[in-house]
């Protein structure tokens, strides 16, 4: 009898550290000899994470859209058509931060791959700014948020580098609430694969089921530089941008760099990183009711 592929799910909120988590899961995946298959979804029409990913790595990918609503049955089929195509070990599944964990594993655990996976849990991403900050999401937002947490079978509370150190034991505090799941703190979702093994599977029964674009507004922009613009005026332009922008990220072709940088944003916290590939100059934001055609004007006149 073939052995079943163990799966993960990673889910959290947008910017808390699943891709960061992911790379780290391949890592121990390849240390052990295994090759992991990996399944993204990005809540916009162009992966900027996926761009990242090893070349040597089965990835599936679901675009515009997000696993847990609109897509559940194009869900299956990559499943499906990533198991006929084989070659992979493990399947480590990275949710949008919008996802609604549940509904994925739904999918996950359909009767069509019940010989097939091994489904071992979900691990969720909490950033520890955002938990202090989390006052500012709007009441749908707090609620996903939530039961990313109260369904995760590990949760790490990351990016404790960006929180003072004696805020934590009120945040354990206020998660434990939510969650009897074993908490990490961690920085850059660093854990070790001892940790990863205690991972359990949490009873997926009440779930709210909160869905994005229906409860949660959320929209997207995708935006595609044509030219080069100036750091400082994009800089600028970041700053200006409202509170419910909660996540922004793409490869930003700036006059002083010779390729696209890629540039992270998540809570007020922009950061760039220098590549030394020439990446597709795309950008998206993401937020909750957002003026689509303000942002994407803005971006166009850094242009100009
Ligand atoms: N300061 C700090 N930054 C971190 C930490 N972990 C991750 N980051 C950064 O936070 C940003 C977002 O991390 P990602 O791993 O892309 O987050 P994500 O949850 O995959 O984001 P989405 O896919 O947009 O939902 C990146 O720039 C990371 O380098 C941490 O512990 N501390």
């Amino acid at each position: 009898m073939n052995k079943k592929i163990p799966v993960y799910l990673l889910s959290g909120f947008l910017g808390s550290g699943k891709t960061t988590l992911l790379k780290r899961l391949i890592q121990f995946e390849k240390e052990e000899g295994r090759t992991p298959a990996v399944l993204m979804n990005e809540a916009g029409k162009v992966s900027i994470d996926s761009e990242e990913m090893d070349k040597d790595i089965p990835l599936a990918e679901l675009l515009d859209g997000c696993i847990c609503c609109t897509i559940q049955d194009k869900l299956e089929s990559q499943l499906q058509q990533l198991l006929f195509n084989g070659g992979f070990d493990t399947l480590i599944i990275e949710t949008t931060g919008v996802a609604h964990p549940v509904e994925v594993v739904d999918s996950v655990l359909s009767p069509l791959f019940a010989d097939k996976f091994d489904f071992k849990g979900i691990i969720t991403t909490v950033d520890a700014l955002q938990w202090e900050k989390r006052d500012q999401l709007s009441i749908q937002a707090l609620q996903l948020l939530r039961e990313q947490i109260k369904f995760a079978g590990l949760i790490l509370l990351n990016k404790t580098d960006l929180i003072s150190e004696n805020r934590i034991p009120y945040i354990l505090n206020e998660i434990q609430s939510i969650s009897s799941s074993k908490i990490l703190l961690t920085q850059q979702a660093k854990i070790d694969q001892e940790t990863l093994k205690q991972l359990t599977i949490k009873d997926q029964s009440g779930a709210s089921k909160v869905r994005v674009n229906q409860e949660l507004d959320l929209s997207v922009v995708v935006y595609t530089f044509s030219n080069k613009i100036d750091r400082a005026a994009f800089e600028e332009w970041m700053r200006d941008q409202s509170s419910y922008v909660y996540r922004m990220k793409g490869f930003i072709p700036f006059k002083d760099e010779y390729y696209p940088t890629l540039v992270q944003y998540s809570y007020g916290m922009p950061l760039f990183f220098e590549q030394d590939i020439k990446m597709t100059p795309n950008f998206v934001v993401i937020g909750e009711n957002l003026d689509k055609v303000q942002i994407e004007n803005g971006l166009r006149a850094l242009e100009n």
